[in-house]
């Protein structure tokens, strides 16, 4: 446990496995509450369980993001329960129908963007407007590599990605004067359950993504989840309105920053 973030609170959304588990581990370790959200009751109060077992302390609550009443309901009782909200990081994501474009179906798309891009906008709406009641606090969204350059056969989580990286930005501008931050992480490949499920299935186009990455290897979730934290901390006070790549270097021959 460390004291970075002694005394405050906020919520995590897909907090029930892989990056948004390890975020909420780690604001917790910090020192902060946290409310650990989920669609998945199952994953996120196993979160729950594991900060408590590490002696922090946190509450689950079910939430979709792509209901704007659930991410109401999600931010209203985090403060109920904590009586603020000093952080959030908005984390859920899903990559659905990665084929082209010309043999998409709409379904997936219209998925994607609803829980990827209205999931996003509806968690900064309601987070802001409890911030600038309680003092100010600073957001963190998951976008992904995939917010900064295009990925084939992904264009319906490429666009949402992006369209993350462009409100964070736009957000910077609006609230800044008011003690609110706002910032993107853009994880590369990380090692989650699901892509661990992937390369024992696939050994070879695991072996290729590896040699493709500058470190060599694929990032953890607690590579993730600590930049998480220390963008929520004061330690970050003059970040605002960036994405930072979580990557190993792998955006650092891609892209112009
Ligand atoms: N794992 C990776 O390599 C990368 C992940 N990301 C992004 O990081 C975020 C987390 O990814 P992972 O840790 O890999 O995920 P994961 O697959 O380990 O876990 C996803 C969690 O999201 C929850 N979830 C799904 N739909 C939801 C909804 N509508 N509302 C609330 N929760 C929902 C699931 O129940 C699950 O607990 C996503 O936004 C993803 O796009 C970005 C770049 C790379
Ligand atoms: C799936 C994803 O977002 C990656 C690997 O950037």
């Amino acid at each position: 446990m460390t004291e970075l973030l002694k005394d405050k609170a906020g919520l995590v959304t897909a907090g029930g496995s892989g990056i948004g588990r390890a975020s909420a581990v780690a604001l917790a370790k910090a020192g902060a509450k946290v409310m650990v959200s989920d669609v998945s009751e199952e994953g996120g109060r196993e979160t729950v369980k594991l900060i408590k077992e590490g002696g922090g302390e946190a509450q689950f609550f079910k939430c979709d993001v792509s209901d704007e009443d659930q991410v109401k309901a999600l931010v209203d009782e985090t403060v109920s329960a904590f009586g603020k909200l000093d952080f959030a990081h908005n984390n859920a994501g899903i990559n659905a129908g990665q084929v082209k474009i010309g043999e998409l179906d709409s379904n997936d798309w219209d998925k994607t963007i609803k829980i990827n891009l209205y999931g996003i906008f509806y968690c900064v709406k309601h987070q802001i407007n409890a911030m600038l009641k309680t003092g100010g606090g600073a957001i963190v969204n998951s976008a992904s590599g995939a917010g900064l350059e295009g990925s084939p056969n992904m264009s319906p989580y490429t666009a949402s990605k992006h369209g993350v990286v462009g409100l964070t930005k736009s957000v910077a501008l609006e609230y800044g004067k008011q003690n609110i931050r706002i910032n993107s992480i853009a994880p590369g490949a990380t090692i989650t359950p699901a892509i661990e499920r992937w390369a024992e299935d696939n050994p070879e186009q695991y072996n290729g993504v590896l040699e493709s990455l500058p470190a060599g290897e694929m990032s953890t979730p607690e590579d993730q989840g600590n930049v998480v934290m220390f963008l929520c901390s004061d330690l970050a006070r003059q970040i605002n309105g960036v994405t930072v790549p979580i990557d190993g270097g792998y955006t650092a021959g891609k892209l112009q920053q």
